[in-house]
């Protein structure tokens, strides 16, 4: 049997396609951004959600999220151009044209909502569009005018964590929004470290981010301390408010002092080198403390 050499070419066309249309989901944020939907789902029912509704919450808001990620680089094709750490993306590079992201985009937060409207309820289906709509139609455009844009782009941030609790029990409870808090704050000093080590970039391309002027660079390793020391009693409120047990309290009290350290030694010097190490503390902070969450929960579950 002879192999057909214009199949394998279509085949591998495809296969590069479909690469392509998976890196504009983002999906290393988005798998984090799920697995904030299930600690949430977790803390809602004491660590024994029902599986079925939280798997239908993951796939419908991981469907959302990612045509939220989508819009987000179709809206920025043009700045995303100008940097060196997007200019290869599938839009810029001339991969996918803007048509085709755009429907994609769209696409997935349309499926995405009517399955979470379907299969979970109404009102987590419609905290997943507020979501899209502030990453899509206010964080994004507002990265052009001011560096208020990171505290806009946190809630979209956080509030999966949101969906997860409403997901399981239909409605929003006060307790659920300790969970948001963590998100909301852990994500400054997380950007800003990001936003340190790319400012040069962001400038050229005329995004507005605190160290992209000088007077916002004076002040960006203080407010990640800032941020850092008001997430260390906000994330021990689980425990405080009874949602968890004293695992948790402690080893999250470790895990926002060894944070708290990074910000404080990035404040101390600023320089690129801290500034890395910073952004991948706070890649280390946020899983863990999801998953002693999670561990804690289901312990006592
Ligand atoms: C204001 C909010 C946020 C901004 C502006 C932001 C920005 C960024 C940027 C620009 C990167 C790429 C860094 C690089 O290429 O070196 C990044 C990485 C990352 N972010 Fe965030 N982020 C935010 C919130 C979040 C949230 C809510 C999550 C998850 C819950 C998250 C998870 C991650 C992860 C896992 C990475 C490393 C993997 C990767 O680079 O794709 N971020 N963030
Ligand atoms: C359910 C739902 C819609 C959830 C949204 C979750 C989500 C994608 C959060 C990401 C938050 C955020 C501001 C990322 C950075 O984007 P950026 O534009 O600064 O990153 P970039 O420069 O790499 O494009």
């Amino acid at each position: 049997m002879s192999i057909d050499p214009a199949m394998v070419a279509d085949r591998s066309a495809l296969g590069l396609r479909l690469a392509d249309y998976a890196s504009m989901t983002k999906p290393r944020i988005a798998v984090m951004v799920l697995v904030t939907v299930a600690v949430g789902g977790f803390l809602a029912t004491g660590g024994a959600p029902d599986s079925a509704t939280l798997l239908s919450a993951i796939i419908g808001t991981g469907l959302v999220a990612a045509g939220a990620s989508v819009m987000n680089q179709w809206l920025e094709r043009e700045s995303d151009a100008l940097m060196r750490r997007t200019a290869l993306r599938p839009i810029p590079a001339g991969r996918v044209s803007p048509a085709e992201a755009f429907a994609l985009g769209t696409g997935l937060g349309l499926f995405g909502t009517l399955f979470l409207a379907t299969t979970v309820n109404w009102l987590t289906a419609l905290l997943a569009v507020v979501c899209y709509l502030l990453y899509v139609v206010a964080y994004t455009p507002l990265k052009r005018y001011s560096s208020l844009n990171t505290a806009v782009g946190a809630i979209p941030g956080a509030l999966p964590a949101v969906i997860g609790w409403t997901a399981m029990t239909g409605q929003l409870d006060p307790r659920a929004w300790i969970l948001f808090l963590i998100l909301f704050l852990w994500q400054f000093p997380h950007f800003f470290a990001i936003a340190w080590l790319y400012r040069s970039d962001y400038a050229g391309a005329g995004l507005k981010m605190l160290p992209t002027t000088e007077a916002g660079q004076r002040v960006t390793g203080v407010q990640a301390v800032a941020y850092a020391l008001a997430l260390l009693p906000i994330s021990l409120a689980p425990t405080l408010f009874g949602l968890t047990g004293t695992l948790y309290f402690w080893a999250a009290l470790a895990c926002g002092i060894h944070y708290l350290a990074y910000s404080v030694a990035f404040m101390m010097r600023q320089c690129d080198q801290r500034a890395r190490q910073l952004m991948w503390a706070s890649l280390v902070y946020l899983p863990s403390v999801m998953a002693l969450l999670m561990l804690d929960l289901v312990q006592g579950a």
